[in-house]
C-alpha cells in the first residue's frame, strides 16, 4: 500500500530533499511551503500522515497542528524540528501530535516515526472495535431521516435489532451508511453492551486472515510466539461485521462459512473446538448475488449471509433526508471546529437539493464539514461549497456517469473508453488502466476516484500497482 504524506516545510532545499527520499521509499508525497498552502491543499488532498516543520513564518507548525486537529482529529501529525525545545514537544503532544522528531539529514528519526505511524494506521484499518459507550449515538430514535425510504428502512432495523442471532447482509452504494446501520443494529440489540468488531476484509493480509480471525496456538507457524485470541473470540457475546465481504478471497470464504454454520471455531494449530456466541453481519457495495452467479463469491456463503438482506438506499433516492442530515452534520462540525455557524441558508439548501451526491452520506458530511470551516458568518450559503458542487443544475456529471446507459457516446467526457486486445491483454490489465484513467480524471484524489469506481479508498489502494 502506498501511504500519502503531506510535507509542510518552508525551506526549499530541505523540502525537496525530504520529498525525494520519501518518494523513493514508496510514499506518495505532496509538499507545501507554508501552513496556508497546506490548508489550501487539504481541501482536495487527504493525506494519511501530515509532516509539519515546527518553525515557519506566519503560521508555525504548532498553529497548523492546532487547526488541523480541529478539522481532522484522527489525522496523524509528525512535527519536525531542528532546534525544538522540551516545551514545544510538550505543547505538540497536548495538541495531539503523533510524534515530535529531530530534523536530521539521514532522516532516521522521521523514518522511525513514519514506520510506527503506518503500523498504527494498518491496524486501525483492519479492525475497528465499537464499545458500548456509543449506544446513545446509535439509538434508533435518534436517526435522522423522514423520507419514506428511510422510514421503511428503520422499521426493518427495529425488527432486526429485536433478534440478536439473525445474520444480516447490508448492501448499498459506497457511503450510504452500511457500516453505520450495522452499528445501529448492534447497539439496539441485546448484544449492545458487548463488543462489536468490524473487520475490513480487503485490508487484512491474506496470509494472516485465518490467524487474525480464529486466533492461533503458540508455535503453530513461524512467528507464532504465543497463543493469540482471534477477533471472533474477542467479540464473544457481541457482533462481528465483515466489511467489504465481496473482496474476501474464495478459500477464506469457505473457512468463514464453516464458522458461521457451526458456530464453533478452531484456532490455527489448535485441536480444541471452541463454541462462539456472536451475531455475524456483512456489508458490501458489490452485488453478491451476481458475484455468486459468476463464481466470484461462494454461493453457499451468500445464502448463509443472506438470511436477511438490507439495502441501504442511495441518498439521491431519499432526497427528504438531505437537509435534516446536513443540519445535523452542520451542528456537529460547528461544535468541533468552534465556529459560530448556526443556520443552513436558503442558497446553501438549494445547492444541496440540486446535487446528486455520488458519494452519498459520506460526501454530504465531508461537504458540510468543509463549508463550516470556510464560513466566516453564522449562515452556510452557496458560496461555501466547492464551485463544482455549487454549479450543479440537477444531477452531477459523476452521478450521470454512474447512471449512464451501458454504451455512452464516445465523446462523452464522463466515460472511459479502452480497447482490449484478445490474447494480448488480461482482465487485470484492463482493471489497471481503468483505475489509472479514473485517478487521472480525479486529479489524483483517491477518495473521489474510489467513488467513481464504486469501491472504497482502501480497496483502491490495494488494487493499484505498486
Ligand atoms: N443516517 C446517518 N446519520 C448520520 N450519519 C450517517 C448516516 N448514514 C451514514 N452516516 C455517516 O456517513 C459516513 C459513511 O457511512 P458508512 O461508513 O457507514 O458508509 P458505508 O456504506 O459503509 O461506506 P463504504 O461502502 O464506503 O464502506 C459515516 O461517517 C457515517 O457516520
Amino acid at each position: 500500500m502506498s501511504w500519502q504524506l503531506l510535507l509542510v516545510e518552508d525551506e526549499p532545499s530541505v523540502r525537496e530533499a525530504f520529498a525525494l527520499r520519501l518518494n523513493d521509499q514508496g510514499y506518495v508525497v505532496q509538499t507545501a511551503d507554508s501552513g496556508e498552502e497546506a490548508f489550501a491543499l487539504l481541501r482536495s488532498f487527504e493525506p494519511d500522515i501530515l509532516i509539519l516543520d515546527l518553525v515557519m513564518p506566519n503560521l508555525s507548525g504548532l498553529d497548523v497542528l492546532a487547526r488541523v486537529k480541529q478539522m481532522s482529529p484522527h489525522l496523524l501529525v509528525i512535527l519536525l524540528t531542528a532546534r525544538g525545545t522540551v516545551k514545544d514537544a510538550v505543547e505538540a503532544t497536548k495538541l495531539g501530535a503523533f510524534d515530535f522528531v529531530a530534523k536530521s539529514i539521514d532522516m532516521e528519526d522521521l523514518h522511525h516515526a513514519l514506520r510506527r505511524a503506518t503500523e498504527l494506521l494498518t491496524l486501525q484499518r483492519q479492525v475497528r472495535l465499537q464499545s458500548g459507550h456509543n449506544t446513545e449515538r446509535y439509538a434508533l430514535d435518534r436517526i435522522t431521516g423522514k423520507s419514506p425510504a428511510t422510514l421503511a428502512f428503520l422499521s426493518q432495523l427495529r425488527e432486526l435489532a429485536k433478534s440478536d442471532r439473525v445474520t444480516v447482509l447490508l448492501q448499498g452504494e459506497t457511503g450510504t451508511g452500511k457500516q453505520y446501520m450495522s452499528r445501529v443494529i448492534h447497539h439496539n440489540s441485546a448484544r449492545g453492551q458487548k463488543p462489536c468488531i468490524e473487520v475490513d476484509c480487503p485490508s487484512i493480509p491474506r496470509e494472516l486472515f485465518e490467524s487474525e480471525l480464529f486466533g492461533h496456538e503458540k508455535g503453530s507457524f513461524t512467528g507464532a510466539l504465543g497463543r493469540k485470541t482471534g477477533l471472533i473470540e474477542m467479540a464473544e457475546g457481541g457482533t462481528v461485521l465483515f466489511d467489504e465481504i465481496g473482496d474476501l478471497p474464495l478459500p477464506l470464504q469457505a473457512k468463514l462459512l464453516r464458522v458461521i454454520e457451526e458456530r464453533t471455531l478452531r484456532r490455527v494449530g489448535g485441536s480444541a473446538t471452541i463454541p462462539v456466541d456472536v451475531r455475524f453481519m456483512a456489508a458490501t457495495n458489490r452485488n453478491l448475488k451476481e458475484a455468486a452467479a459468476k463464481g466470484e463469491f461462494r454461493e453457499d456463503l451468500y445464502f448463509r449471509l443472506n438470511v436477511v438482506t438490507l439495502t441501504v438506499p442511495p441518498l439521491r433516492e431519499r432526497a427528504e433526508d438531505i437537509i435534516p442530515l446536513a443540519e445535523q452534520f452542520m451542528a456537529r462540525s460547528a461544535v468541533a471546529l468552534k465556529k459560530p455557524v448556526r443556520v443552513l441558508g436558503e442558497s446553501g439548501r438549494a445547492v444541496l437539493r440540486r446535487y446528486a451526491f455520488p458519494g452519498n452520506v459520506r460526501e454530504l458530511s465531508n461537504l458540510i464539514e468543509r463549508a463550516v470551516l470556510f464560513c466566516q458568518g453564522d449562515s452556510l450559503e452557496a458560496e461555501h461549497f466547492p464551485a463544482d458542487v455549487e454549479a450543479h443544475q440537477s444531477m452531477s456529471p459523476h452521478a450521470k456517469a454512474l447512471s449512464a446507459p451501458a454504451s455512452p457516446h464516445p465523446d462523452d467526457p464522463n466515460s472511459v473508453h479502452l480497447t482490449f486486445q484478445l490474447g494480448k491483454q488480461s482482465l487485470a490489465d484492463l482493471e489497471d488502466r481503468i483505475i489509472a484513467e479514473v485517478l487521472q480524471r480525479s486529479d489524483g484524489n483517491k477518495t473521489l476516484a474510489a467513488k467513481h469506481l464504486g469501491i472504497t479508498r482502501w480497496m483502491l489502494d490495494r488494487r493499484r500497482k505498486p
